[in-house]
Parts: C-alpha cells; structure tokens; sequence
C-alpha cells in the first residue's frame, strides 16, 4: 500500500509516517492539497497530513480542504513532538548569525516566533511549502547565507549544519496530523491503539437564532461527550458565516453520538461525519 504525506523527504509529516506506516511504499507531495488530491487520483491509498500544533493552532488548509473540497474520511491520527532548529550550510556555520534570510513553514516560523525576534532581529522570514523545502533551498543557495528551521532529520537529508537547538518558543510542542483514505483500513491494529476519537463538521441553521451554538453545545454536554477541540471555519459565504469542526474524545457508538447528532438535525443544524479513528501519540527516538 502507497503512503502520500507532505514531503520533500524530512518533513515533520515524514516522521509521523515512518513512526507508524513501517513498511509501506511512502510518496512525498510538494503541498497539502497534492498530498490529498492524490488518493482522489488513486497515486495512493492512504495521505498522512497536519492539522493541528499545540502552539500554532489549526492547520487551515487541511481543515478547509478536508471539509470544502474533497470527501476523504478520517482513519487514525499521529501526535508528534516538535523540535525545531536553526540550520546553515556548511560553508556559512560560523557565521550564522550574519543570515539574510530565514525559510521554513509559516507554522515552524510562528513556533519560533521570540527566537526570530530576540536573535535574528529584521532578518527577512519567508514561508515555504515545508521545513523541508526550506532546508532544500538552503542547501541550493549557499551564496544566499539563508537559514532555515526544520528538524534533524532534514538537516541530515540536505547536508545542514544545526546552529541553534529548540529553537521553538514553549517546551511543549506537538503536532497532530490525520490519516486519510477512501479504504477499508485498519488503523487500530497498525498503531495499537484504542484511545478513539469522533470528528464532525456542523453547520448552524440558516436563520440566525440567538444561542444556536449554546444548543449545540448542550447536545454534547448532557450526554457527558467530552470535546477535545471545537473550531470556527469560515463558509466562505459572506462575512459572519462560519461552521464549527467539533472533536469528541469517544469512538462512534450506537447510542450517544448518533444521538446527539439527531438532536443537531432536529435543530436544523447540518451534520457530517469526517471521522471516528484511533489517536496514536509517537515520540521521537
Ligand atoms: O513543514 C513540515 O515539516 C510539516 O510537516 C508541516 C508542519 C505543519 O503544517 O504544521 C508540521 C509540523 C510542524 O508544526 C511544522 C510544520
């Protein structure tokens, strides 16, 4: 079976699927979209991308594509610790803090936000597709003295030398990233574990009534369904009008979340179901 995940080779993506998917055939793709596009073109059977950091919050383009664009379910999920460092080329290691310019993934650049400010102060920062992108440009342009943040693992791919450690702001810094697919996969087995959760998209009645969402959080809270995580998107309709990614830390069961889904409609809410998937917490070696 395929793995397509957000590459080039050494992104934090990339190490989340080789925690997991041992084994299997693994295909970077140059973007999100790509990554997810390309189980719809049947290049893969599963995709492996971010959707959430525990200091950056949602990854967007995931949640908007995910809900807006295509129609892949959710199988499992991957929670990675995140370290990021500052790299150079070789030639310019001991002059680092000379850059004129700094390349990473606008989440990594938002994990690092003090560090860039404190250190590197007026040195331009450019969002790439990935840390790992960024650390390929790195290594192209060594004339450029750029910089990149990005993990250990693509410093070794492209031959950097790691200038400053953990550079990200807070300690605790982990990712979350969703496995995709249109087949009938067993995640549990594959990761171990059983720890479920349950995401749906809900969209309010189209009739602003005062305290729609408070009866939408009342479906969840009588029947005692924790939510890990609620999230407003944009409609992209018109300003005001958004739609809610709720997270429930419970698999799909027979009575309470179909349930509250039912209480939802009768609401006239709208409902659907991205995905009720273990959750596998991984650690880096
Ligand atoms: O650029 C990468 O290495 C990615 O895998 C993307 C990504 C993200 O989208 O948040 C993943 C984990 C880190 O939070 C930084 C970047």
């Amino acid at each position: 079976m395929k793995v397509g995940y957000l590459g080039p080779k050494g992104t934090f993506t990339e190490l989340a699927v080789k925690k997991v998917f041992q084994g299997f055939e693994l295909k970077p793709y140059q973007t999100i979209p790509a990554s997810m596009d390309a189980i719809v073109e049947k290049e893969v059977d599963l995709a492996v991308v971010p959707i959430e950091n525990a200091l950056e919050g949602s990854v967007n383009i995931t949640l908007d594509y995910l809900t807006q664009v295509i129609q892949i379910p959710i199988i499992g999920e991957i929670t990675l610790p995140i370290k990021q460092h500052l790299m150079v080329h070789p030639d310019n290691k001991e002059n680092w803090r000379e850059v004129s310019k700094v390349y990473s993934h606008s989440h990594a650049i938002a994990q690092c936000h003090k560090f860039l400010h404190n250190q590197l102060k007026g040195v331009p920062v450019d969002s790439v597709s990935s840390t790992a992108a960024a650390a390929q440009m790195v290594m192209e342009q060594p004339e450029l003295m750029s910089a990149a943040i990005a993990n250990e693992l693509a410093a070794k791919e492209y031959g950097l030398s790691i200038v400053q450690r953990n550079i990200h702001d807070f300690d605790y810094n982990h990712t979350r990233f969703v496995v995709l697919t249109e087949e009938n996969f067993d995640f549990q087995t594959l990761s171990g574990s059983s720890h479920y959760k349950t995401t749906l998209m809900v969209t309010l009645p189209e009739d602003d009534q005062a305290g729609a969402l408070h009866q939408v959080l009342s479906a969840f809270a009588w029947r005692k369904l924790n939510l890990s995580k609620i999230e407003s998107r944009p409609m992209k309709t018109g300003i005001g009008n958004y739609f809610f990614i709720i997270d429930i830390e419970m698999k799909l069961d027979d009575v309470l979340i179909p349930g509250a889904i039912a209480e939802l409609e009768a609401l006239g809410c709208g409902v659907k179901l991205l995905g009720s998937y273990p959750a596998k917490k991984v650690e880096l070696d």
